[in-house]
């Protein structure tokens, strides 16, 4: 196996040996604390840009699995892992989670000590770091994407129906997760995939009984040309804002969001349903949240807090059907808790066309 550096922007390397793509990668790093649930992790579109370094010390004992996958193509930028497990041990495993890095272009590097890297992020904050066969140093302000660049990559191209006796939704997608799509599908909705620059208009001529905007990658202030649109589709359906989808809507209603140090990644995240003071363990990754003082409490209630940092983690509009969730409610990898908030959506716009129709 041969050798491997991760070189962070604040000078630190970390040494281990390469895996997946023999490719060098430059990205932010951040860190998940999931304990299972790699295979979802690594075809997140949400990571794009990123390199994700997995705290749990053993990943690929379990495979790869023929279902699991939360989309095609895998938009990450590289892994870091403590050990590798090359002899998966699952019923269901029809592959190794080095060959799927592999098949995928994804590079990686296992054997680094992840718990000094872990602590490294969290004192100095979220750091760009550069994957390669050598220690050299990289120009590391040279190489910005913007999130407007990793939402056009992973963001269909083209519309796709799903066909279904239940209402409609469109789900705008800035790099949706597979399991948003079963969630709908599972409570029978017919689901139309736009791609995330579709205008009011053309949402319209689909005639949608209700709208979910999905959780992607990048700085969500980035996308700011299409806040006004935004905001015409959540003032005209019902709709559900999902992790970048929820800090847009809060964005496109003059809100604003700020970066956290390094961010919420994996499945045990507690947030505060505030409506019943009820507790709730949910899947997170994000890196932004909606700035508390920034909300105008005459049209959004804040709906849950995070436990650790009182964060906002959802928003409900004082007159329109709108509720946005910072957390993944689809989960994947992590606890189903807050399954019910894509229930209730669904039932909303089973129930509301009416309803919605007076305030439009
Ligand atoms: N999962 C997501 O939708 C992430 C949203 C946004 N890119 C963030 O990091 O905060």
């Amino acid at each position: 196996m041969e050798q491997g550096y991760l070189t962070l922007e604040t000078g630190e390397v970390f040494e281990g040996v390469l895996i997946g793509a023999k490719q060098d990668s430059l990205g932010e790093v951040v860190f998940n604390t999931s304990m299972t649930g790699y295979q979802e992790i690594i075809t997140d579109p949400s990571y794009a840009g990123q390199i994700i370094t997995f705290c749990y010390p053993i990943i690929g004992n379990y495979g790869i699995n023929a279902m699991d996958d939360e989309s095609i193509n895998p938009a990450l930028l590289g892994v870091i892992i403590g050990d590798l497990c090359e002899t998966p041990s699952h019923y269901q495993s029809i592959n190794k989670f080095s060959e799927k890095l592999k098949s995928a272009g994804v590079p990686g590097i296992a054997g680094v000590d992840t718990r000094l890297l872990v602590k490294t992020i969290r004192s100095r904050g979220t750091v760009k770091g550069f994957l390669s066969k050598s220690n050299v140093e990289k120009e590391f302000l040279s190489t910005k994407e913007t999130a407007q660049a990793w939402v056009e990559k992973v963001s269909t191209k083209k519309i796709q129906f799903f066909k279904n006796n239940g209402p409609h939704v469109v789900l705008m997608d800035f790099g949706y997760k597979k399991s948003i799509l079963n969630a709908l599908l599972e409570e029978n909705c017919a689901v139309t995939i736009v791609p995330f620059n579709t205008s009011f208009e053309k949402i319209k001529a689909l005639a949608p009984d209700g709208v979910l905007l999905s959780n992607g990658p990048g700085d969500p202030m980035e996308l700011k040309q299409w806040f006004p649109e935004i905001k015409k589709i959540t003032r005209y359906y019902p709709t559900l804002g999902i992790c970048l989808g929820h800090q847009l809507i809060a964005l496109s209603y003059g809100a604003k969001t700020e970066k956290l140090a390094y961010g919420h990644r994996g499945g045990n995240h507690p947030v505060k349903e505030l409506m019943t003071g009820k507790v709730k363990i949910t899947a997170q990754n994000h890196g932004y949240v909606v700035v508390d003082e920034s909300i105008d409490s005459t049209i959004f209630d804040v709906t849950y807090r995070n436990v650790n940092d009182k964060s906002i983690e959802g928003l409900k509009h004082h007159h329109y059907p709108i509720q946005t969730v910072q957390f993944h409610p689809e989960a994947h990898p992590g606890p189903s808790d807050t399954a019910h908030i894509l229930t209730e959506f669904v039932s909303q716009i089973t129930s509301l066309g009416e309803t919605v129709y007076a305030v439009k």
